[in-house]
């Protein structure tokens, strides 16, 4: 049998194989770090990418007035948005939990953005509280917000989230800059959304915003909407607001999930891609970036249960399966897959998990080392939208998280047990 090493196809730091053909997140052998752990399958993030990431955003937007406006929706562990709040992070929520969150990690409420389509009242009440930035959707929106703040006898920051229909180009799930999506309000009704603020002394427009979808790979859309935004801002200044402080551009920027090596633009092809129209603004600029800030900084780990052949075709059968990561059942979504560990000849497999749904794939047609039953393996660029989407289904729970920060590791939030679903029963 030929023994081949684990095919991390562009291996870019801090994962990487060793001499021996094991798999590495920056000083730590995954597979040291599955032996040593109860449980499986698990995710592992590494802190140098999480601070690499932050720091390119940053380095991007120099010289420019800037709040980064971490998307929690992409990943919540408290952990890593500590981490980022460490370094300077504000955060874009969706729920009041989510602000909850926000609030624990100690993030400042003047760089944290409230923003969704079906914001509760009771969500709003307690982001009025927190005084953070609040993003109007809808009519309702607008009523609901002004109800909160004259409840809370505070004045609530609000933005305009405006729908600026530009095609991101991306699959139809994560787009939601296009005139048919519920999010944001249409052009055609910009005069009345000024008109009912001006009304209400408990409001304060400080900014627009837009968000055009995500795994965008082509800048230039980004420059469309910018210039769509730099229409309205000159449009709602003409009605006499002179308290716009903030343009948010949203997040969407696409990652490398093929790892092939293909182009995808950087923080810093992006911002350059729109600095003129962010800098004729005038403004402080806040992004949102989740995928690009938090998705290459993971890997999700998994044991092959075992190999199979049926037909014609091979299947590699983990514990981990779709209710861990449902990208790929949910998007058919590409993510790369390799083993953590040395394994057998080159064979072309399905990867699949123990799930009772023919959608629980990891991965499709996918030629690699041939794996014996318990090597490790791993689907990489798992940090943004995999734990947050994960679910119970067939009473799987949700898997440990483990942060390697350069030789050391440690369990940043450990797997669900039968207990905790049971303890949610009435007796
Ligand atoms: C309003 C808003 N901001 C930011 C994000 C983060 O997007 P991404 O993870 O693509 O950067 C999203 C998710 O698509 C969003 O809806
Ligand atoms: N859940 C999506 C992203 C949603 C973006 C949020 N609006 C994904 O996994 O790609």
């Amino acid at each position: 049998m030929v023994v081949a090493a684990p095919a991390v196809r562009n291996p870019t730091p801090p994962f990487s194989t060793d001499e021996d053909g094991y798999m590495t997140c920056e000083n730590v052998r995954i597979r040291d770090i599955q032996n040593d752990m109860d449980t499986s399958p698990m995710y592992i993030y590494s802190k140098e990418q999480l601070v690499n990431n932050y720091k390119a955003y940053e380095e991007a937007l120099k010289g420019l007035p800037s709040i980064i406006g971490y998307a929690i929706k992409a990943n919540n562990n408290l952990r890593i948005v500590e981490i980022l709040k460490d370094l300077g992070s504000g955060a874009v929520l969706v729920s009041g939990n989510e602000l909850r969150v926000a609030v624990k990690a100690g993030m400042d409420m003047t760089k944290t953005v409230f923003n969704g389509n079906g914001k509760t009242y009771q969500e709003l009440l307690y982001a009025v509280k927190c005084g953070c930035l609040i993003n109007i959707d809808s009519e309702f929106d607008l009523e609901h917000i002004v109800d909160a703040a004259k409840e809370v006898k505070k004045t609530a920051n609000v933005l305009i989230r405006i729908n600026p229909n530009v095609d991101p180009e991306v699959h139809p799930y994560v787009s939601t800059g296009l005139a048919g999506s519920k999010f944001g309000i249409r052009n055609s009704h910009l005069k009345w959304f000024l008109e009912r603020i001006k009304e209400e002394d408990v409001l304060s427009l400080v900014g627009v915003h837009c968000h055009l979808g995500s795994t965008i790979k082509k800048v230039d859309i980004f420059k469309d909407a910018a210039e769509i935004m730099l229409g309205f801002i000159n449009d709602i200044r003409s009605e006499g607001f002179d308290t716009l402080k903030y343009l948010n551009i949203g997040g969407g920027l696409g990652i490398d999930y093929e790892r092939i090596g293909e182009h995808i633009p950087r923080p810093i092809d992006l911002i350059n891609t729109i600095r003129p129209q962010l800098t004729e603004a005038g403004l402080t600029i806040i992004v949102e970036p989740g995928r690009s800030m938090v998705g290459n900084i993971a890997v999700f780990v998994s044991e092959v249960i075992g190999v199979k052949t049926s037909g014609s075709k091979n299947f590699i059968v983990t514990d981990g399966s779709m209710a861990e990561l449902i990208r790929p059942s949910l998007y058919d979504a590409y993510q790369f897959i390799c083993l953590t560990q040395p394994g057998g000849s080159i064979e072309t497999f399905d990867i699949v998990g123990p799930v009772c749904e023919s959608a629980d794939f990891l991965g499709k047609n996918r030629t690699m080392p041939t794996p014996v039953e318990g090597s490790g393996l791993a689907v990489m660029d798992a940090g943004a939208y995999c734990y947050v989407m994960a679910s119970n289904y067939n009473m799987k729970p949700r898997p440990a998280e483990i942060l390697v920060d350069g030789d050391e590791w440690r369990i940043i939030r450990r797997a669900e047990t039968f207990d905790d679903m049971m303890s949610l029963y009435d007796r």
